[in-house]
């Protein structure tokens, strides 16, 4: 399992996510995709003028990680819990009169027991952002007990918050496999902005230990700013940690039965 969080709701995880899913797959593994719970529902163009009752919801995050993701999943595998609101998971369910249900944020992994050799999943929002009313993000890392990227947006702010993400999973005994730079801007040719070149080199001096990878405004591959290992090494190590926690929740969840 690899966990992909990041410094806030709109950062690019889901980008990201697809990204990795893509690079994973190209180099042979097989990578099933997973969102514990989803909120932010749209309506298919095609059904704009249809009554309400009859238009169809979907969810981007949900549809783009099924898309990118090679082996056959139903939207429920990739998302078993979703909502309409556009907010805080648990605030989402509420505004429908449920509830997210715990036990199956995690509970949904199994579904894909013996049908990937690991499973990339996304979270929502930010590491604290409430997942259910008794739950967030950070809770469902610890239970899961996996690898980490952190996704930064790159925009002015994103040392900090990459900072505190960080430190947060590193005093919770998390291994963050890397960071990702994200660009959520698009270049702007005429205007070398310093509040976002300068960042790379910030996240590098501030966080040596961790490898730095970088994904261009509309980027379709990983970039490796870190010149110590290359793109294909990272994903490969990450990988084998990503395997080796998948197998050992497998095994637990075996001996459980
Ligand atoms: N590198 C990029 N180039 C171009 N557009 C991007 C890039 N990264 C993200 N975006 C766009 O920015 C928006 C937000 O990205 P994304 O949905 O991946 O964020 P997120 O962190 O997954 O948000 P959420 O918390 O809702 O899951 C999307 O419209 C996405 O297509
Ligand atoms: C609506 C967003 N797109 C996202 C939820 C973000 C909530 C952030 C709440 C917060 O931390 O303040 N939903 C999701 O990732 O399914
Ligand atoms: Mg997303």
């Amino acid at each position: 399992m690899l966990f992909v969080t990041g410094t806030d709701t709109a950062v690019g995880k889901t980008h990201a996510a697809t990204v990795l899913l893509h690079e994973l797959q190209r180099l042979g593994f097989q990578v099933g995709a997973y969102k514990p719970v989803c909120s932010g529902a749209e309506i298919d163009a095609a059904d704009a003028v249809a009554p309400a009752s009859a238009q169809q919801y979907f969810w981007s995050d949900i549809r783009r990680l099924q898309r990118a993701c090679a082996l056959p999943a139903t939207i429920t595998d990739i998302c078993p819990q979703r909502f309409l609101a556009p907010l805080a998971p648990n605030v989402a369910a509420a505004a429908e009169g449920r509830q997210v249900d715990d036990d199956l944020l995690s509970g949904g992994l199994d579904a894909w027991q013996n049908r990937c050799e690991f499973m990339l999943i996304e979270g929502a929002g930010g590491l604290y952002c409430p997942l259910s009313d008794r739950s967030t993000v950070f809770d469902l890392l610890q239970q899961l007990n996996c690898p980490v990227i952190v996704v930064a947006g790159n925009r002015l702010g994103v040392i900090s918050h990459t900072r505190m993400t960080v430190e947060l999973l590193r005093q919770s005994g998390r291994s963050v496999a890397g960071i990702i730079l994200n660009e959520i801007v698009p270049p702007d040719p005429g205007d070398d902005d310093v509040s976002r070149s300068g960042n790379a080199l910030q996240l590098q001096k501030w966080l040596p230990e961790i490898p730095l990878l970088q994904i261009g405004w509309n980027g379709t591959h990983l970039q490796s700013a870190d010149c110590r290992l290359s793109v294909q090494e990272w994903l490969t190590s990450t990988a084998a940690a990503a395997a080796h926690c998948w197998k050992t929740r497998m095994n637990t969840e075996v001996d459980a039965h």
